[in-house]
Parts: C-alpha cells; structure tokens; sequence
C-alpha cells in the first residue's frame, strides 16, 4: 500500500479556454505545474494571499476541478480525467468541508435530512433506524444535542453550523476530506473549538485532510505540513515547526513577519480552548 493517500504532480488549471468556430481561447492559467502529496492520516495547510490558487489546487485535489496538464492519484488511482460515472464511487471518499455551512445546507431541510440523506444515497446507510443511528453517533462526536435534529440550519449558531458541516463529512467515512476556510466566519474561540473538534475527528477516524486557510496561526495549530503558495506555484513546503521556525522563501518570512508573533505559537489552540473551557 503506496505511503500517500493522494499524490498530485505538474497539476495545471485553466479557467475559461474554449474551442470556437473562429479560433480557440486560451483561457488563464492559475496554476503552474504543482507538486503536492498528502499522506495517510496527515493534515497538510494549504497557504497564500488572496488569489494565488489554493481553492483551486483544493478543488484539482478532488477533482472538482480537471486539470490541464499534469496527474492527481488518489489512492493509487489516476483520477486527473476520470468522467463523473467514474468518479461516482469515490466520491464518497472525497468529502469537503465549506467556509460558509448555510450555503451548502438546503435551508428547507431539517438537520436529521441533512446528514440522514448522504448516507442514504452513498449505500452506507438502507433503511432510516440504521440512518438514524449512525447519525445520532456522529452528533455525540461533534458535541451536537440530539435535539438539532429537528432544526433547520438557520435556527443554529454559526459554530453550530460549522459542526453540522463536519458531521456531515465524517459521517461519510471517507479517506479525505478538504477543509476550505472553515473557521474564517466564525469569533476566535468559536474557531479554537472547531479546529479541536475536526483535529481530534481525524485523529480519531485517521483521515487525511488539507486545510487551506489564509490564516497562519490557524494552519499552524492544526497542520502536520504546509504549502506556501503564491500566484499560482509552490514557493515553499515544509513540516510546520520548521516552516515557521526557518522559513526559507522570502515570501513565507514576509508571510510570517506579517502576522503578530503570539499567534503564531503552537500552543495557540490549547490557550483559546482552555480558556473557553473556564468560560
Ligand atoms: N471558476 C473560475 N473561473 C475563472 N477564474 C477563476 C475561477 N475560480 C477562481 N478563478 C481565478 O483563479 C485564481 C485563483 O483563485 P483561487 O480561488 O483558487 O485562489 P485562492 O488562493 O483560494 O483565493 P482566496 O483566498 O481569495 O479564496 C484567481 O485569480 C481567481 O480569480
């Protein structure tokens, strides 16, 4: 069994080419031949200013997005140009998490229809008394009440929200899931207790997961290993504490130097969640 669950090289994506009657358009470029692999149970970040392809090379990783050039394996399968029949049974495998839950859960929909539906539809769950377990479960895990169940998303708090956006993935039981800016809606220590809940879930469940963010501090206090990546290339990668502790691009140092430097300890999730803790 190969060490990396998924292993992506030379990734490149256009937006907008098209094939005319009258000539071609070459569409833009965003990004250049990327290199990247994220191993089995490992959380990777995924950092840059606003712009330089992180959700993209995301979105290439699950292959929301088809690459123009280049390869993106995923446990041992050449996904790069697989059609959406192909993809279907892995989908399930590939979950993602969203910045903003209330625009990916249907409004209309109670809680329980939200997580009971995927279950259902992936086969993992045939009738609604084993649906409903495996749902109740995964509320415990995500420290949820039983009684959310019957609300509808927008009777939740935000961080409530964001917790149903993750028991939403995890109850899937995939491999990897992809974590898109998932806390920058939410007040710090909000954020401190869903980055501790999604750190311990796959600890838990051993998922492998890249987690993009533009905030350092955040990367940081959950990431194994981190990407820097600007206008559309890698610029540098590295294991976190010796990424932050030696940066050597100069982009990561001026990445780095411009966040203040208590933020950027590791010891930042312990404090925001001891602290809630006492609240
Ligand atoms: N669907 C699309 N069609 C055309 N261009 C796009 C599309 N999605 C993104 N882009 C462009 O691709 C580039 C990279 O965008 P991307 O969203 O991947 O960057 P990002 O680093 O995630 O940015 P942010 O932090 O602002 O979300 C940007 O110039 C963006 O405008």
């Amino acid at each position: 069994m190969a060490a990396d669950l998924i292993v992506a090289t030379g990734v490149e994506v256009v937006y907008g080419a098209r094939r005319g009657l009258f000539g071609d358009r070459p569409g833009t470029r965003v990004l250049h031949g990327v290199d990247v692999r994220v191993g089995r149970g490992e959380t990777v970040g995924i950092v840059g200013e606003s712009g330089s392809g992180k959700t993209t090379l995301g979105r290439a990783l699950i292959r929301l997005v088809e690459p123009s050039a280049g390869r993106v394996v995923f446990d041992g399968t050449d996904v790069t140009h697989m059609g959406e029949d192909a993809l279907r049974p892995l989908r399930r495998r590939m979950q993602m998490i969203f910045q903003d839950p209330m625009a990916c859960l249907n409004p209309r929909h109670t809680i329980r229809r939200i997580l009971e539906g995927p279950l259902r539809l992936h086969g993992l769950a045939t009738d609604a008394i084993s649906a409903g377990r495996r749902v109740a479960a995964m509320l415990d895990k995500v420290g949820l009440p039983q009684a959310v169940l019957e609300r509808h998303p927008h009777e939740l708090s935000g961080g409530q929200r964001q917790r149903v956006g993750i028991a939403r993935a995890a109850v899937l039981e995939p491999d990897f899931v992809l974590a898109d800016e998932i806390v920058s809606g939410l007040d710090v220590s909000t954020q401190a207790q869903v980055l501790r809940l999604l750190k311990d879930l796959s600890a838990d469940m051993g998922l492998s997961m890249a987690f993009i963010s533009h905030d350092l501090s955040v990367v940081r206090a959950v990431c194994d290993r981190v990407y820097v990546m600007r206008h559309g290339v890698i610029v540098e990668e590295g294991r976190c504490e010796e990424l932050f502790a030696a940066p050597k691009a100069p982009y990561t140092r001026a990445l780095i130097d411009a966040v203040p430097l208590p933020e950027i300890d590791p010891g930042w999730l312990d404090r925001r969640t001891d602290f809630e803790d006492a609240a």
